[in-house]
């Protein structure tokens, strides 16, 4: 069996975070093991407490992964500080980890604050050039490009600037754009869009993290990022078709949708 890493925040209310990757890699068939950086409380309208984990005890997290069962893939999202960066980039280095897919979190859906202001510049010069692929929504694609975003020409320059800045690849995800949900996928300076209908549902917390969580397993059962894009981006939209309704805000996604459909 494939086994994938997640390197993340907790999310009690289990839509986002730790909680959706875990979910996506065992509908994916794939073992799952989680490093945790921060405890938050949150629900389907906000995030209201964070807890932040010692640095030193997200490094000891990964000592035990990474000398027992190593990963074939890594999916990184909600990182929150600059010594947690400086562990984590720490320790991927020295156990050479490989297929590293990082969901650029910065806010939530519930527009809170999920990584430290001054922890940007660590980010980006340290953790972004250990990915293979880079995941941001259009809000961060904005932060890390200083591009304003509203048309695809806009989504092109930005994946542009940046991939040239990381020297990586990266996807652009749509969802905060309107029209179809069309997300780039920019690489060796060549441009792929995946494109799916818009589903009106409100229901998209997590979408972010079940995406790149989705990828990470496509990269541990040995397809290209290609393929794997393709495959996530098909079971993010069946996640988020077969909604669950669930919470006062803007509820989760349904991972079982294969399940109860008898698949
Ligand atoms: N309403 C929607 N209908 C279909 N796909 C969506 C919708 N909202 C988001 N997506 C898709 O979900 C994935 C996550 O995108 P996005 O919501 O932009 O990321 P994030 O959760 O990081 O803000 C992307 O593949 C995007 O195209
Ligand atoms: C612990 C944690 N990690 C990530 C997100 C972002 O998810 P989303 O942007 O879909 O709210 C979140 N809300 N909580």
């Amino acid at each position: 069996m494939k086994k994938v890493l997640t390197i993340a925040g907790s999310d009690c209310s289990g839509g986002a975070g730790i909680q959706a990757d875990i979910k996506t890699m065992s509908a994916h068939g794939i073992y799952a093991m989680s490093v945790i950086t921060a405890l938050t409380a949150q629900n389907t309208m906000g995030v209201y407490e964070i807890f932040k984990l010692p640095k030193e005890f997200v490094a000891r997290q990964l000592d035990c992964i990474f000398t027992d069962i190593s990963p074939d893939a890594v999916k990184i999202g909600m990182v929150l500080s600059a010594d947690i960066i400086e562990a984590i980039v720490y320790k991927l280095k020295k156990y050479n980890a490989k297929n590293i897919v990082l969901d650029t979190v910065m806010v939530s859906t519930s527009n809170d604050m999920l990584i430290d202001g001054n922890s940007m510049k660590q980010f980006m010069e340290e953790l972004m050039p250990l990915a293979s692929l880079i995941t941001p929504n259009v809000p961060e694609a904005e932060v890390l490009s200083g591009i304003e975003i509203k048309t695809s020409k806009d989504v092109i320059a930005a994946a542009t600037l940046i991939s040239k800045r990381y020297k990586g690849a990266i996807l652009i995800k749509g969802g905060h754009l309107h029209g179809n949900a069309k997300d780039l996928l920019y690489r060796n300076g060549e441009i792929k869009w995946f494109e799916s209908e818009r589903i009106n549902n409100p229901n998209t917390h997590g979408t972010g993290c079940t995406l790149s969580s989705a990828i990470a397993c496509g990269l541990a059962k040995g397809y290209n990022i290609e393929q794997s894009v393709k495959e996530a981006k098909d079971y993010i939209t069946g996640a988020i078709r077969a909604g669950l309704n669930l919470g006062k805000g803007n509820g989760p996604l349904n991972h079982c949708y294969e399940v109860s459909s008898g698949r």
